[in-house]
């Protein structure tokens, strides 16, 4: 079927759902990563004000190539790539429909991209990214872009394989988008910083069921020690929600083995996962201003864009919810709630994790003060 997105016009196959990526015959199309590909579209716009030389963009699991004709679109020297050859048939048509240039290749993309340089690599594999990051940190020049659709492994949920894909120890918590992101962050860094290149997220987001983020990168060794110093743990209490954190690839001689609020014993232990910011709010506005009408996605994009550029960067957010759970007590509305926080003098501001997501700096305690005067 025909299918029009952001103003280029591309044949897929019948759409199916992420649940079932990987399984059918068809070329794979997934309908609800317009949002996804909106967003890379802005950030692909917003980047070439921040670094005009950057002008190839690899689309490295091209599949129908909607996300490479789109950044044609705007003018990027696109390649495709894909092991699949329907689908390197169908991103040459879709290249060809809309009367744009591009090579597309029947290849494996770690052969593409140790073959040549790329200004702008995106990765949008099925589940985990992982088996391309080294070539990608290590043949991209300014950018690179990444899709993980694994959120299981990556929260915590399924454990070990995260800590076999990651290198990182995930954990469980009521923050579960906040920590896959974060883990993913973490084993990206450290990838990059195998080739001496420092990758710091300049936008990032979890949206439905993948985390999605962008990479700026930079040559040097020193660079990329910086940001290994910003991975370390975090210590989640199971039962009074407690949470701290620390800097370091090795937890301390003196981390807690109990929680320092209540005494439980239930503490988790996640990391080395990151703990620095996971986007450049300055950026993050650029690419808010570069999503257009024209976008089916302009809408929601805006508002996640909005909310991703003013969110505190707190290593882990609060869901109110479950804080009121906890409390026994009803919710109050979300603007209020942090109104509240803000009266009481605390830092405050909404998180586009979900819709009762937020961020402070305070502890629970203050937190309970200042919402419920106790
Ligand atoms: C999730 S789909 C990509 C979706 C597409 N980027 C979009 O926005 O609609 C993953 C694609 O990766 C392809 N693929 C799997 N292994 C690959 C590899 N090693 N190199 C390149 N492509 C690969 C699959 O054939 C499939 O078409
Ligand atoms: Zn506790």
């Amino acid at each position: 079927m025909e299918r029009e997105e952001g103003g280029i016009v591309i044949e897929v196959p019948e759409s199916r759902d992420g649940a079932s990526e990987g399984t059918g015959d068809d070329v794979f199309f997934n309908p609800t990563q317009e949002l996804n590909r909106d967003v890379t579209v802005a950030v692909l716009r917003a980047y070439r004000d921040r670094e005009p030389r950057a002008a190839s963009y690899l689309d490295a699991m091209a599949a129908s190539g909607i996300r490479g004709v789109r950044a044609a679109a705007e003018g990027y020297d696109v390649t495709c790539t894909d092991t699949d050859a329907d689908a390197v048939e169908l991103a040459h048509e879709n290249l060809e429909r809309n009367d744009l240039d591009g090579a597309v290749r029947q290849q494996g993309c770690n052969a593409a991209m140790h073959e040549g340089l790329f200004d702008v690599v995106d990765l949008d594999p099925y589940g985990t990214p992982i088996p391309f990051a080294d070539a990608a940190f290590a043949n991209a020049r300014n950018l690179v872009c990444v899709t993980a659709t694994d959120t299981a492994p990556l929260c915590g949920a399924h454990q070990r394989s995260g800590i076999r894909k990651y290198g990182a120890v995930p954990q469980n918590t009521e923050y579960h988008p906040e920590m896959g992101l974060r883990t993913l962050l973490s084993a990206l860094v450290r990838t990059a910083a195998r080739y001496d290149v420092a990758a710091t997220p300049i936008c990032s987001h979890v949206s439905r069921h993948y985390v999605r983020t962008y990479l700026e990168l930079d040559g040097g060794a020193q660079a990329a020690d910086e940001l290994i110093d910003e991975l370390g743990f975090v210590y989640h209490c199971e039962d009074c929600l407690f949470r701290d954190h620390e800097y370091g690839l090795i937890p301390s001689a003196d981390r807690p083995d109990r929680c320092p609020r209540c005494d439980s014993n239930r503490l988790l232990v996640a990391g080395p996962i990151w703990l620095g910011a996971v986007a450049e709010p300055d950026f993050v506005r650029a690419v808010r201003e570069a999503i257009d009408d024209g976008m089916g996605e302009a809408a929601r994009a805006r508002r996640l864009l909005d909310r991703v550029a003013t969110e505190l960067d707190t290593p882990t957010h609060y869901d109110q919810h479950r804080l009121y759970k906890q409390w026994g007590e009803p919710a109050i509305g979300m603007d209020e709630f942090i109104d509240y926080l803000r009266t009481a003098g605390h830092e405050a501001t909404r998180a586009h994790y979900h819709g009762t997501a937020f961020k402070t700096p305070a502890t629970i305690p203050e937190i309970r003060a200042a919402v419920l005067g106790e």
